[in-house]
């Protein structure tokens, strides 16, 4: 992928069309604007630290904030479900609000949900959140995929065939995910994710990168050496967490993923919500992290 060549306010034409494939339309972005994702994250302490109250006219007044400052900057925004769904339906009201203000200010978005089930309940997931005309829909879904990889088919076939995209958790950012994802050491569980990913992506072998990427934590250090993966082969995106307040740098980005560091999409919340409620110095945070990179 080419260096980033925009002025941060470049516009992100290819999401005119919902039918072209996430992939394509990420890496574009990313070539524009540069490998950054903001998370959207309104931890309760958050909004009282921007002067907001923990309710759902704090949550909508930071989300627009957000989204002002952030959206003509990032290549994407990833708003985190969990920090919605805490204020019930009118949360999610409120959640719905922001992805469709995100359409219009053409960045993509990935609601962060880290969805899993059994196949038949994925299919709801799925259409919640990957349906064209869904009030939810985004343009890409965080997974899990501990239930077992193909029990996320819905939610990939459906994702293919509406131009959006997936990203499914690997190596995560915490601490306890090794205790799951390293078990069988060379043939450990996360390498089996890593490579059924990549057998998913050859059906957008025409496209500039695959539409279903994995999330592999910034803070992850020596793992993908030590367990032998290798993330190019992947041909999608790679949503790295941690970089920021859990810790991880840009050099120690390079260094974590090598070869595959021109598919990472970098994403920080906290990192850079921290400098709101002001919008120059939240657009000031969010320059000085994509510098980082
Ligand atoms: O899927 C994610 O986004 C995710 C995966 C992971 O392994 N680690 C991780 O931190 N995340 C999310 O990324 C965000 C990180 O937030 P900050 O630590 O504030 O930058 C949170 O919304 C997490 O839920």
């Amino acid at each position: 992928m080419a260096e980033p060549d925009g002025t941060p306010d470049a516009q992100v034409k290819s999401t005119e069309s919902p039918k072209v494939a996430f992939g394509t339309r990420l890496a574009e972005a990313m070539r524009a604007r540069g490998p950054l994702c903001v998370g959207i994250d309104p931890h309760p302490g958050l909004l009282l630290k921007w002067g907001l109250e923990d309710s759902v006219a704090g949550l909508r007044s930071f989300s627009r904030t957000v989204l002002e400052a952030v959206g003509p900057l990032a290549a994407a925004v990833k708003p985190q479900v969990a920090l919605y769904e805490r204020h019930g339906s009118a949360g999610l009201a409120v959640l719905e609000e922001l992805l469709a203000a995100a359409r219009e200010a053409r960045v993509l978005s990935i609601a962060d949900a880290k969805r899993g089930d059994i196949g038949s309940t994925m299919a709801g997931y799925a259409d919640a959140w990957l349906r064209d005309g869904s009030s939810l829909a985004a343009d890409a879904l965080t997974l899990s995929p501990y239930l077992g990889f193909e029990s996320l088919r819905p939610a990939l076939d459906l994702a293919a065939e509406n131009g959006r995209g997936v990203f499914v958790l690997a190596l995560t950012s915490n601490p306890e995910g090794a205790s799951v994802q390293h078990v069988g050491g060379n043939q450990s569980v996360a390498k089996g994710i890593v490579q059924a990913a990549a057998r998913e992506n050859e059906r957008y072998a025409k496209e500039t990168l695959g539409s279903v990427g994995l999330v592999v934590g910034a803070t992850v250090g020596t793992a993908l050496n030590d367990l032998g993966i290798d993330l190019a082969a992947v041909r999608g995106p790679i949503l790295a967490p941690g970089l920021g307040a859990q810790g991880a740098t840009g050099a120690d980005m390079r260094a974590t993923f090598g070869d595959a560091y021109q598919a990472v999409l970098a994403t920080s919340s906290r990192g850079i919500l921290g400098a709101g409620p002001n919008i120059s110095a939240l657009q000031q945070a969010t320059v000085e992290t994509l510098r980082g990179l």
